[in-house]
């Protein structure tokens, strides 16, 4: 099972950074390479442009793929499914003009000209407005072509909106709404593998803002303690080994980071003594 991931650009580290966490160790180094073998000897990880993947995906040079969203849609392969989302990556493609000029809404558009890395989406985009620019396509720093007579509008990426507003540019609409994905060629999704990856994957997404809670806690205090322990299922409750007497018992919860402190302060007045919190690395459900 191959997986393609960004070689590079703001994807590529959080990318593997999620990989190693989800326990697919890339064995032999990510840096400057094609390929990287994983502790999974079933599993090898490819390096590509993240606009390439979709692609790579789709024609078999890689089985499952991990990119933007907006890549995928542009990348407009009809035999891939989504998995995944990764909710990291989160961007807007959005139509925006010079914020002075007279492009407010998309219906200013008729007759002019719009430049973006995305000609595919723009196309599909304004081919459900009814209104038909020219779409001329450029590889990059787009925001800089309403200010050289190139293109009267642009669609292009934003998150913080700071480049946007460094050349001058407002939004006019909003496009589509993006992160990372993981998608598989639909010719390989029988294959128990895919779900493998998907739930690591996975596992690592349910762990992150959830702490791990110990505790012990007297048997006569036990259901004051159970009472103000919020969320995912009761708690597990477990015997202490060299507690001979049984007077205590162990008691471990999941509970959502935002609850930690104020679960500590009530299970300690229910109770509870030898608290400890700990970070999960992951959680299958
Ligand atoms: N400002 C941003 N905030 C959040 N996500 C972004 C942002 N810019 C890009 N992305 C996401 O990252 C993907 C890849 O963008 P990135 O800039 O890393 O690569 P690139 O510039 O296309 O790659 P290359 O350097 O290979 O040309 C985009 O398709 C989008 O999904
Ligand atoms: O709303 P903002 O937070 O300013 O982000 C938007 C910018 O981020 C991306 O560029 P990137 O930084 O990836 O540089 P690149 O042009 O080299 O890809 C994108 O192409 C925008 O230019
Ligand atoms: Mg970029």
């Amino acid at each position: 099972m191959r997986i393609a991931v960004p070689n590079k650009g703001r994807l590529h580290e959080p990318t593997i950074d999620l990989l190693e966490r989800a326990g697919l160790h890339l064995e032999n180094g990510a840096d400057r390479k094609l390929y990287a073998d994983t502790v999974d000897p079933d599993v090898t990880v490819l390096f590509a442009r993240a606009a390439d993947i979709p692609e790579y995906v789709a024609d078999g040079a890689a089985d499952l793929g991990i990119t933007g969203f907006d890549q995928v849609q542009e990348a407009r392969v009809d035999n891939v499914s989504e998995l995944l989302d990764l909710e990291f990556g989160r961007c807007r493609l959005v139509l925006a003009a010079p914020e002075d000029g007279d492009t407010n809404s998309v219906a200013d558009l008729t007759g002019k000209t719009v430049a973006t890395e995305f000609p595919n989406i723009t196309a599909d985009f304004f081919a459900d407005t009814g209104v038909d620019p020219d779409i001329v396509e450029v590889s990059g720093a787009t925001e800089l072509t309403p200010h050289v007579e190139m293109a009267d509008a642009i669609v292009d990426i934003t998150s913080t909106g700071t480049t946007l507003k460094m050349n001058r540019l407002a939004v006019v609409e909003e496009v589509l709404a993006s992160s990372v994905r993981l998608f598989g060629r639909e010719d390989v999704l029988d294959d128990p593998k895919v779900d493998e990856v998907r739930t690591a994957l996975g596992s690592v997404k349910q762990a992150e803002g959830k702490r791990y809670l110990m505790m012990n806690v007297p048997q006569d205090r036990l259901e004051a303690v159970r009472d103000v322990i919020p969320g995912l299922g009761g708690p597990t409750v477990m015997d202490i080994a060299d507690d001979e007497d049984g007077e205590k018992v162990a008691v471990h919860a999941v509970v959502d980071e935002s609850d930690v402190f104020e679960t500590i302060t009530a299970v300690k007045e229910a109770g509870a003594s030898d608290i400890l919190v700990t970070e999960i690395e992951r959680l299958v459900e």
